[in-house]
């Protein structure tokens, strides 16, 4: 195969592992910053201009698009779904999994068991929101925060009003969800790579953290998953239409609950806490799954 790796720095550890693996299976493999991609758009014949070349003869794009660069690295994934190339991951299935509303709302649909969570653009009625999910104590999150930043739990009513209300005098978009305190402060995560876990662990929040993010002094680990943890998790990665997807549950007492899902997740944290080689199996299922043409929108993105 010939694969494009999207991704802005080829020494990010996941970025090097693809390329790594790639190769030690004989494949060609390039990495492409998206931004340095630019698209012919208006003629009938698709193109994407890197540097001084068009890039051609691709048959596997692997995106590892990061959240500060989804417009136009889905944009350009898009144009590599218009030449025919096989995307890892779909562009509209990366789209819809960096909004979170929409993607709750997606597993809402379907059924997938999530914390009960509420969303409010004004605050004239936070007592209503409030109640909605269940009342204190609740965690708030701002959509745009991202490891763990931007991630509060309010104990009491009081305290969870002057935080909401603080929110959205900021004019951030927030979400309300009931508070899992049984989880204990850890996350699973759960690796999907087509339609099966291939490897999880789990995250455990440093001393009196709620929050279980590595960034925050969490430690990861090994862990065994139940049968309904692993349906759950394959479930919320097809739901989004992801291929590779990492999946983050809570251990909750009535039973597994997504809390999001990932559309480029690290290789570093999950190869390093299982020992698996992560980066191979993904390179693995890509020759027995690529096709040209094959996506759910059929190259028209
Ligand atoms: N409803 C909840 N109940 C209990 N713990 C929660 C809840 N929501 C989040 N947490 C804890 O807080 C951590 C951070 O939350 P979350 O993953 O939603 O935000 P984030 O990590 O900042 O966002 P992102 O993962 O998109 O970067 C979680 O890993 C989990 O340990
Ligand atoms: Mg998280
Ligand atoms: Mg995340």
């Amino acid at each position: 195969m010939k694969i494009a790796v999207l991704s802005r720095n080829k020494n990010l550890y996941s970025t090097r592992r693809l390329v790594e693996e790639g190769i030690n299976r004989g494949h060609e493999v390039h990495v492409i910053d998206c931004l340095h991609c630019s698209m012919n758009i208006t003629s009938a014949k698709p193109q994407i201009h890197y540097h001084e070349e068009v890039l051609e003869g691709f048959d596997v794009a692997i995106p590892r698009i990061g959240a500060s660069v989804t417009y136009y690295g889905t944009a350009v994934l898009r144009q590599f779904e218009m030449m025919g190339v096989f995307p890892v991951n779909e562009s509209v299935a990366i789209t819809r999994a960096r909004d979170k509303l929409r993607s709750l709302q997606l597993l809402a649909r379907k059924g997938v068991g999530m914390p009960v969570t509420g969303f409010a653009n004004k605050p004239d009625n936070v007592p209503e929101l409030l109640k909605m999910v269940g009342g204190a104590p609740v965690v708030i999150k701002l959509l745009q925060g991202t490891q763990g930043i931007g991630v509060v739990l309010a104990e009491t009513r009081k305290a969870a009003e002057s935080v909401i209300e603080a929110f959205m005098g900021l004019k951030a978009d927030i979400l309300v969800q009931e508070f899992i305190k049984e989880a204990g402060g850890a996350d699973i995560r759960c690796f999907v790579i087509g339609d099966k876990v291939i490897a999880a662990m789990k995250r455990q929040g440093a001393e009196g953290e709620f929050r279980s993010n590595l960034h925050r002094g969490g430690t990861a680990s090994l862990v065994r998953i139940t049968p309904e943890e692993r349906r759950t998790a394959v479930m919320a990665a097809k739901s989004m239409g992801l291929n590779v997807a990492g999946v983050d549950l809570l251990r909750s007492s009535r039973g597994p609950l997504v809390m999001e899902v990932n559309s480029s997740p690290g290789l570093e944290g999950i190869e390093n806490a299982t020992g698996k080689n992560v980066a191979a199996m993904i390179i693995n299922w890509t020759e027995k799954n690529y096709k040209p043409w094959k996506t759910r929108t059929k190259g028209r993105g």
